[in-house]
């Protein structure tokens, strides 16, 4: 068999292999045909639900990836085993993720249905118990386009706990894609990084935590202070540069922000800043593509590099535009082109190579 990545969707040849439509076989070849009457009568022969193919395929696997809803719920009704696992160790689940069947994730999930071939799954966020955190105690620090953020209590120690609103992480994909950022997340240890926690188990809604830092963000220091001087100025571009270097030089595959902006940069007791929510902005983008609307600010659109906000293929560059412009408001007091909103900004940059002018990055306080 030619090589294959069990993260990826299941090789062609699981799809295109022939099943017998005839004999025990012809359940696996209905189900895969949406035929619901043609299983259903398979059944009432008698015919084992759990049936599989020389893969171990089974007709629940089948219905699943083919989006054929009704047969599987037919299936599971007649005791069809919702984890059942092929040769390649996926489970219906791992093809319903895998071809974007949303209701079929849905009701597998709701049925106890795993996926143990995700990347989740290979590096497991790790899970906070409920019980630890006391959530009665909560105080809201802010609100983003994901969700409200919360200081609590874990174990004693304050944590900032970040929920995700229920219209996002209730759709099983979106949420699948989630945890996955988080599972890299929660590998990253870094001091100019906000360490993850830990996934809330037990909960409906999608809550992680992480470090909590009480000085809050670099949108809101710079909104009390206005522009900074040169020093404070450089060591806090550094702090960001070597956070977002960090990110850059992670291997194998180096990882993007794409939404550096001042609210995503946090300031420790100490006074230094660390970056946070690397990688959770692109699952809203390309869900905002397919329909998805976004309910947070439209403030990110002022750090967007050109390439990202026409929709274009990007790399580590649009991260560096996006510091770039952290920059100049450390020096400026304030965004540059302040009086246009921020899609007009993002739009002339995109396609009038709008810019802040040069001479404008070097203050002349700091040449003196
Ligand atoms: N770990 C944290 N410690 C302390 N405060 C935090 C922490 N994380 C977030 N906050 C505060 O909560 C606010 C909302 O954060 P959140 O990351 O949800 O949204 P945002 O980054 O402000 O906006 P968006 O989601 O649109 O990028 C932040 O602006 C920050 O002030």
């Amino acid at each position: 068999m030619e090589d294959w990545d069990p993260r990826l969707s299941p090789p062609k040849r699981m799809l295109r292999h022939t099943i017998d439509s005839e004999g025990p076989y012809r359940l696996l070849y209905c189900s895969s045909k949406n035929d619901k009457a043609g299983v259903l009568q398979e059944l009432e022969k008698r015919v084992e639900p759990n049936l599989a193919d020389y893969d171990k395929r089974t007709a629940l696997h089948l219905a699943s990836c083919e989006g054929c809803t009704e047969v599987v719920v037919l299936l599971l009704e007649k005791g069809a085993d919702v984890n059942s696992v092929d040769r390649w160790g996926r489970t219906p689940l791992s093809d319903a993720l895998s071809f974007g069947h949303e209701d079929i994730c849905k009701i597998l999930m709701a049925r106890g249905g795993i996926d143990p071939v995700g990347l989740d799954a290979q590096n497991p966020c790790y899970e906070i118990d409920c019980n630890e955190v006391d959530m009665e105690g909560a105080i809201l620090i802010g609100e983003g386009a994901f969700g409200e953020v919360y200081m609590v209590k874990w174990r004693g120690t304050e944590v900032a706990a970040k929920t995700i609103r229920s219209s996002i992480s209730s759709n099983p994909r979106v949420r699948s894609d989630f945890i996955k950022e988080l599972a890299l997340w929660q590998k990253l240890r870094h001091p100019n990084i906000v360490q993850f926690l830990g996934v809330l188990k037990q909960s409906d809604r999608l809550i992680f935590l992480t470090e909590y830092l009480r000085n809050g963000c670099l949108f809101d220091i710079l909104r009390k202070r206005g522009s900074l001087d040169p020093q404070t100025a450089v060591a806090y571009a550094l702090d960001i540069a070597r956070g977002m270097n960090y990110l850059h030089q992670h291997k194998p595959h180096a990882i993007i922000h794409r939404d550096l902006t001042p609210r995503n940069v946090l300031q420790d007791e100490s006074g230094h800043l660390k970056v946070t929510d690397f990688g959770l902005s692109k699952i809203a983008l390309a869900k905002d593509a397919e329909g998805y609307k976004m309910t947070g600010r439209t403030g990110s659109y002022r750090y967007m590099a050109p390439e990202v906000y026409r929709r274009e293929s990007y790399g580590k560059s649009v991260d560096v535009f996006s510091f770039a412009m952290i920059v100049y408001e450390m020096f400026h007091g304030g965004p540059s082109h302040r009086a246009q909103t921020p899609e007009q900004v993002a739009d002339r940059r995109a396609y009038e190579d709008h810019r802040p002018p040069l001479s404008s990055y070097a203050p002349s306080r700091m040449l003196a």
